[in-house]
């Protein structure tokens, strides 16, 4: 899952870009790149590493312009290498970069068809550079250089491309561009800040970039709609595919959005604190006499769901693992080696909180396992009679083919097992899984939001289809021991 950000301001732009990409680095850690707009030349920095390690004041000093887009990657095709560190940039037609988060699943075809048909050569592996170029070939294909142009283009991408993508990108001689798959798996969210000089604009990934950067949230960006910014500041919207069924991504809600984001209009904050609450009745339904003395979070994803089960259950809720702050997210490392060791890296437990004590340790998911099987280890190391688990979303059984890089059934912990043969493999004394009607229900919230989810890792269920070998096709690709061979290991 990558973040995200465009803005079109009255002055430089990049410094803003970089600290919103400071507030959506948990959307990848890989890479970082901006790419700013400046009279006719189109200005890109971009490298491996996070946001803070890729610039520096140099590199920073470089990029004049008013209107520019960030990216921060977290890899789901292609490679980790840094020419596929986002914005790409193609110089035909006038000039264009672009930033995607999300993954295309029809790659493959689309390659073929942009060097047979469009004659276009695109020079990595990254699904988003194939997109770039089809962006590109179809704004060629217009006559004029308009935001009527830019929607026609997009109506285009819409035709061709399939998969989940927010895009944002700067064509020099009009202005920003932003778009959003016709499903509205991957979010994206319009932002307005009033200055003494005019209007100024913005669209990101997440709601919370806003929050810093003070410009106020107007909307999110409906499924398939195109948003043109222009140099001058104005605003043009309109629909660039048919109305499809609005389905987005289960697991922004459950892991990887910050809970100070907004998200089609749906606070990923409350979302997570009625998963908490689902998942508190759920324990009570079961276990109506249950022992637990106190609920444990761990940290950081499902704190807000860990606090509601343990009021809903009447236990104390503790910290009992402290999080070391300079670790990165372990779920989207690229390698299992690096993830397993993190885990220990990141997580240490108070051991006053457990000793003797029958546990309730709570998770936002549980997907590989990773984390899991080391902190019930942990919890009993520390001396606790017994360790419960709890995951606030259901059981993950199938691969994520828009964004979220778990490819292979084979990696996921419970594909292919029952919850007790998941329970015996993680090596705790009773497992408990979120129910996916709960989950979209505290999702969708009292006032019913949203109707459909992206919940395919979950049920199966891929609203855009998929060929037939696409499975096979991917595990040969983006496996953990594919990634390895690729790397040299
Ligand atoms: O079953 P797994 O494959 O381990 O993946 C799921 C875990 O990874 C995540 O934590 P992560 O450390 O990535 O992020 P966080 O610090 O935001 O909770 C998530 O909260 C789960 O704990
Ligand atoms: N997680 C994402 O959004 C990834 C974007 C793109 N598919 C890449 O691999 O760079
Ligand atoms: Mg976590």
């Amino acid at each position: 899952m990558c973040g995200i950000i465009g803005i079109v301001g009255h002055n430089d732009v990049a410094a803003q870009l970089y600290d919103g990409l400071t507030v959506l680095q948990h959307r990848g850690q890989d890479a970082a790149g901006i790419a700013t707009a400046n009279g006719s030349r189109l200005l890109v920095h971009k490298g491996n590493g996070l946001v803070s390690d890729v610039f520096d004041e140099d590199s920073m000093r470089l990029l004049r312009g008013g209107i520019g887009i960030g990216h921060c990657r977290y890899p789901t095709a292609g490679s980790e290498g840094d020419d596929e560190a986002q914005p790409f940039y193609v110089n035909s037609p006038f000039g264009i970069a672009l930033a995607h988060n999300g993954n295309l699943i029809n790659t493959d075809a689309l390659r073929r068809e942009v060097f047979e048909q469009d004659r276009r050569n695109v020079n990595t592996e990254s699904d988003s550079e194939v997109l770039l170029n089809v962006f590109a070939h179809e704004l060629d294909a217009q006559k004029a250089l308009t935001p009527e142009a830019a929607f026609k283009a997009v109506e285009r991408v819409h035709q061709r491309c399939v998969g989940g993508y927010a895009v944002v990108a700067t064509v020099l001689g009009l202005g920003l561009v932003a778009f959003r798959d016709p499903n509205g798996i991957r979010p994206l969210v319009l932002g307005k800040r009033s200055t003494a000089a005019g209007d100024e604009y913005a669209v990101a990934s997440e709601s919370v970039a806003f929050d810093l950067l003070g410009f106020e949230r107007v909307r999110d960006v409906a499924p398939g709609e195109g948003i043109v910014i222009t140099a001058n500041g104005e605003l043009h919207a309109r629909p660039c595919a048919q109305p499809g069924k609005h389905t987005p991504c289960m697991f922004e809600y459950v892991y990887f959005a910050r809970p100070d984001s907004m998200i089609d209009d749906i606070s990923v904050h409350k979302a997570r604190m009625r998963m908490g609450q689902t998942l508190g009745e759920k324990i009570l339904r079961l276990r109506p006499d249950h022992d637990i003395d106190t609920v444990i979070p761990i940290p950081d994803s499902s704190r807000d769901a860990a606090l509601e089960v343990a009021n809903v259950l009447g236990v104390k809720y503790r910290e009992g693992f402290i999080k070391n702050r300079y670790v990165g997210r372990t779920f989207i490392m690229p390698g299992q080696g690096e993830r397993a060791k993190s885990v220990r890296r990141k997580l240490n437990p108070i051991p006053l909180e457990f000793r003797n004590r029958v546990v309730l340790l709570v998770d936002d998911s549980i997907v590989r396992g990773t984390t899991s099987r080391q902190i019930v280890q942990m919890a009993r190391d520390a001396g606790a009679r017994k360790v419960y688990l709890a995951s606030a979303a259901p059981p993950v059984r199938h691969p994520n083919i828009y964004g979220i890089d778990m490819p292979t059934r084979e990696e996921l912990i419970a594909w292919n097992r029952t919850d007790e043969e998941v329970q015996a493999l993680l090596g705790c004394d009773w497992l408990v899984y979120q129910d996916l009607d709960a989950l979209e229900q505290a999702v969708s919230g009292p006032k019913h939001r949203l109707e459909h989810f992206d919940s395919s890792c979950f049920n199966g269920e891929y609203v855009t289809g998929t060929e037939a070998d696409y499975f096979e096709h991917l595990k040969r690709l983006r496996s953990d021991d594919a990634k390895t061979t690729r790397r040299g290991g």
